[in-house]
């Protein structure tokens, strides 16, 4: 699918067209790295505008080749004239300046070059603002970041092997963290309600032996109070 034109790219992809010398349009072409980590991502042919920010960075920088307005609450596309030829493993990635969303809430959408993808990459920008954003031809929109893959074979299974993160939909871990949190919570509050029972207790069967004098209140106390709170707790705990 071509974001441009709508339309499909199902036909054989177009052969790269010429650099144009006034615009900034080049073609990445990227090899398998010899070594793996050996850091080489692509090899930048025809260039007439260097679109990588520094030589040890893993992006390379993309430019605007029109003037463009992106009105706020939607989305432009922004044509790069750049075009890639990736070889097998390799896929790009579009990804957001963070100054432009720092600066002016701007975000890119999409953002998947696939390896065979010879046209015209082009930049969806998102303005979220409430400012309309003026593109400038030359401007940069985005970064293009080239990243190894692989080609998972798909196979159907009855079962998958257990697995922590269970079936508890979106982020199951923080529910996880949350329950436990709960239960702390729950155990805290039962030793605390235990607590102030058994010193309502101590407190009631003082008071009620102060005022009644009573022989048998007088035992309780005697036998009761010269227990310390921690063997109150268990007689509590197995009474409640
Ligand atoms: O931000 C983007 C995202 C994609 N593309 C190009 C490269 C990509 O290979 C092609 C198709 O995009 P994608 O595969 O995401 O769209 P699709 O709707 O799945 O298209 P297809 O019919 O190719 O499967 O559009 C861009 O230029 N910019």
């Amino acid at each position: 699918f071509d974001p441009v034109t709508s339309q499909s790219l199902c036909s054989p992809p177009p052969p790269l067209p010429q650099p144009h010398s006034a615009l900034p349009c080049c073609a990445l072409k990227s090899h398998l790295p010899s070594a793996p980590g050996s850091g080489f991502a692509g090899l930048l042919e025809h260039a007439t505008a260097s679109i990588k920010g520094s030589a040890w960075t893993a992006v390379y920088d993309l430019y605007s080749t029109y003037d463009y307005t992106v009105p706020p609450v939607e989305k432009t596309p922004v044509k790069t004239n750049t075009h890639t030829a990736l070889s097998s493993q390799w896929y790009g990635r579009v990804a957001l300046c963070s100054g432009m969303a720092a600066k002016h809430f701007i975000d890119t959408g999409t953002g998947i070059i696939k390896k065979d993808y010879r046209g015209n990459i082009v930049v969806v920008l998102f303005n979220f603002g409430k400012e309309k954003l003026e593109v400038k031809k030359g401007d940069q929109t985005a970064q293009l970041i080239c990243a190894l893959t692989f080609y998972p074979e798909i196979e159907k299974v009855q079962h998958l092997d257990n697995i922590k993160k269970g079936s508890g939909g979106f982020s199951p871990t923080v529910k996880n963290k949350i329950d436990a949190k709960n239960r702390k919570m729950k155990k805290c509050t039962f030793f605390l309600k235990i607590k102030s029972s058994s010193l309502l207790f101590c407190t009631s069967v003082n008071l009620i032996a102060l005022a009644s004098k009573n022989v048998w209140f007088s035992y309780i106390k005697e036998r009761v109070l010269c227990w310390d709170h921690t063997e109150l707790y268990f007689v509590l705990f197995f009474y409640i």
